[in-house]
């Protein structure tokens, strides 16, 4: 998937959010995307998700379905919790939206809720419903909204396990993060959201720094990345390397 010359503002007369915006989204990849309060991380995601239309600019290679979990669930809707997310499978055109919505209801821990008005969860349980919708149609791009805020401890635990299958999968994962906390997630690339547009890395001071592209096993990937991070390295990218040419 790939953004192409994307820019973005909110009505005619407003100011540019994000200018000529051009990046990869490459298959299997997790992406955090970095960035001050209101810097353009969530214009971003909504314009990666579909929500927006870019003003300027092209989305393409979207793949299908999309998954798009907004920072806050909108929970004034008069459904109850399986309806809601059943209804929500069948527009997504889920095959056996019974199914889905039962594993995503118990994987969550949602089943004592299935019965509740939307309206009466509390918001942590509202924001699991929101995140339930998304993955019920097997999102192979699944956009979160700042997921450590909205959602509770033990969901927030579930999020790396979850992001991993899809990205096993070859699925993509666009994830804002505006407290930095991309720890949770191994591998990912990092985007950092500043004065419209959109860099590469973590916002660290550039000044100074050296890229030093290392190759370990694939099988290794993950926990060398969480290694060098935990040392307190900016994991830029982790690709899948091409095949050897002899030399
Ligand atoms: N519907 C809207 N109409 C007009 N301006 C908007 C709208 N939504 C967002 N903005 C403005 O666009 C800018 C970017 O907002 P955005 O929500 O994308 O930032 P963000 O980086 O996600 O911030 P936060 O971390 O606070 O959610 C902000 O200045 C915001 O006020």
């Amino acid at each position: 998937m790939r953004l192409d010359g994307v820019s973005y503002r909110y009505g005619r007369a407003g100011r540019w959010i994000l200018r000529e915006v051009s990046v990869d989204l490459p298959p299997g990849a997790t992406i955090v995307v970095l960035g001050r309060n209101g810097a353009g991380k969530s214009t971003l995601l909504q314009l990666a998700a579909g929500v927006l239309k870019p003003s300027r600019g092209v989305v393409s290679e979207r793949p299908r379905p999309v998954g798009w979990v907004p920072e806050r669930f909108p929970a004034d809707q008069p459904f109850t919790v399986d309806g809601y997310l059943t209804s929500m499978a069948r527009l997504h055109g889920v095959g056996d939206p019974a199914a889905a919505v039962d594993t995503w209801v118990e994987r969550l821990g949602l089943t004592p809720y299935r019965g509740t008005r939307l309206a009466e969860l509390s918001k942590g349980t509202a924001q699991k419903v929101g995140l339930a919708q998304a993955l019920a149609p097997d999102p192979k791009l699944l956009v979160l909204d700042e997921p450590w805020e909205g959602l509770d401890a033990a969901a927030r635990d579930l999020v790396p396990g979850i992001v991993a299958e899809i990205v096993e999968r070859g699925g993509i994962v666009l994830v804002s993060d505006h407290r930095g906390e991309t720890g949770r997630l191994p591998g990912a690339i990092t985007w950092t959201v500043a004065e419209g547009t959109v860099a590469q890395g973590a916002a660290a001071d550039e000044e100074g720094t050296a890229i030093i592209e290392i190759a370990v096993a694939a099988g290794a990937a993950a926990q060398t990345a969480a290694a060098l991070r935990e040392a307190g390295h900016d994991v830029v990218g982790v690709r899948a390397a091409a095949p050897k040419a002899t030399v």
